[in-house]
């Protein structure tokens, strides 16, 4: 164990307090920060987060609170892991405290404004903070009840990734360092889609044939976008890219899967995201990718039949029908030699 720190979560949804409780095991103080002070008051009293973790034991070292001004000053090093949707709003009041401050995103969400992913949203809040990424196969109730699971940080700052690799790592929980901040979290956005797909197959009744050709297309497509954005391709063969991909893709624990699961069963979008409740980053990703894709001209035909079925009014059949009989392809056609030779992470 490092020497001990504080460390600050900022949201106290489902993986915030999975975060927070690691870190916590590891001797570390943190500082939970929560929006809703009942809620704060709640993991104080009972040590329980029963809205998003229901029967798992807060740590005695995670001290939650909805004084987020507070929990910044506090701490050196902050994890963000809030709706990418709240993450600007939450944070640019308090802009003046980030400074020289590490700052990690959780958050697996494309702003729609200017496609902006999370870290590059940090930075613009706090261009002199230092910049990471957490992301990889990490359902939270999982990770919080300690199921053996690895992840990727990510940061060109190489002494962040161990910082965050020294506070993190624990008998249960393996962190990998990457500098390909950029291919990361675009993993972990973009899978959120494909999840949605994968719910409503399984839904339908489709069978694992299925499930594995949904699976490699979408690493294919996530992949091919990825690189035309400046992303390493071979990101997308690790953790942060097929791992969260087959997490995502073939766990009912998964919010995508089961909002795609739910429209599956023939409920509306919004009845979907209505009987979740939690966060889906998925289905404001797709509006947001669909459009990015065309700007681009990359090819992306999962993509274009989710958007075509949840906003354009298509049956799943029709779109079922299109993708099927398509034009035939070659099978791994998306990693170019020039996207190997220039993938590297430029963004
Ligand atoms: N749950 C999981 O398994 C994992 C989630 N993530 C990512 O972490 C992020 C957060 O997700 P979860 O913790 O799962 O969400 P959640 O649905 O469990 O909880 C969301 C939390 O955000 C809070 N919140 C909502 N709007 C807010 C606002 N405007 N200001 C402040 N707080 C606000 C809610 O009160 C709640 O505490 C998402 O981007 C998700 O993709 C990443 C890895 C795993
Ligand atoms: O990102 C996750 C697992 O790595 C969690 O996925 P969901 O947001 O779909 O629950």
């Amino acid at each position: 164990m490092t020497q001990q720190q504080s460390i600050a979560v900022l949201g106290g949804g489902s993986f915030g307090t999975a975060i927070a409780n690691l870190l916590a095991e590891n001797g570390h103080p943190v500082a939970l920060w929560m929006r809703d002070a009942e809620q704060a008051e709640s993991i104080r009293t009972l040590r329980q987060n029963p809205r998003y973790l229901k029967g798992v034991h807060v740590h005695e070292r995670v001290a939650a609170g909805s004084d987020l001004r507070a929990a910044l000053s506090a701490s050196g090093l902050i994890f963000v892991a809030l709706p990418s949707s709240a993450l600007r709003q939450a944070l640019q009041p308090h802009a003046d405290l980030l400074a020289g401050k590490s700052l990690v995103s959780t958050t697996k969400g494309i702003e729609a404004q200017g496609f902006r992913l999370m870290s590059q949203i940090l930075e613009d809040i706090a261009p002199q903070a230092r910049i990471g990424v957490l992301s990889g196969p990490n359902l939270a109730r999982e990770v919080a009840e300690h199921a053996l699971t690895a992840t990727v940080v990510a940061s060109s700052d190489d002494a962040l990734c161990r910082e965050v690799q020294a506070v993190l790592h624990g008998p249960t929980f393996r962190v990998y360092a990457s500098s390909d901040r950029f291919g990361v979290e675009l993993g972990g956005a973009l899978k959120n889609v494909y999840a949605i797909m994968a719910g409503m197959a399984a839904a339908m009744g489709m069978g694992e044939n299925t499930r594995s050709m949904l699976i490699t297309r979408a690493l294919a497509e996530m992949t091919r976008f990825a690189v035309k954005l400046g992303a390493n391709p071979i990101t997308f063969l690790g953790l942060a890219g097929v791992g969260d991909l087959i997490v995502t893709c073939t766990s009912s624990k998964s919010r995508n899967f089961q909002v795609g699961h739910a429209l599956g069963e023939g409920l509306s979008l919004d009845e979907a995201v209505s009987r979740l409740g939690e966060v889906a980053e998925g289905v404001n990703t797709i509006k947001v990718l669909k459009s990015r894709a065309e700007e681009l001209q990359v090819y992306m035909p999962l993509v274009a039949g989710l958007h075509a079925v949840l906003f354009e009014g298509r049956t799943l059949d029709q779109v079922i029908a299109m993708l099927m009989r398509g034009e035939p392809k070659t099978d791994v056609d998306f990693i170019s030699i020039d996207g190997m030779m220039n993938g590297e992470a430029t963004k």
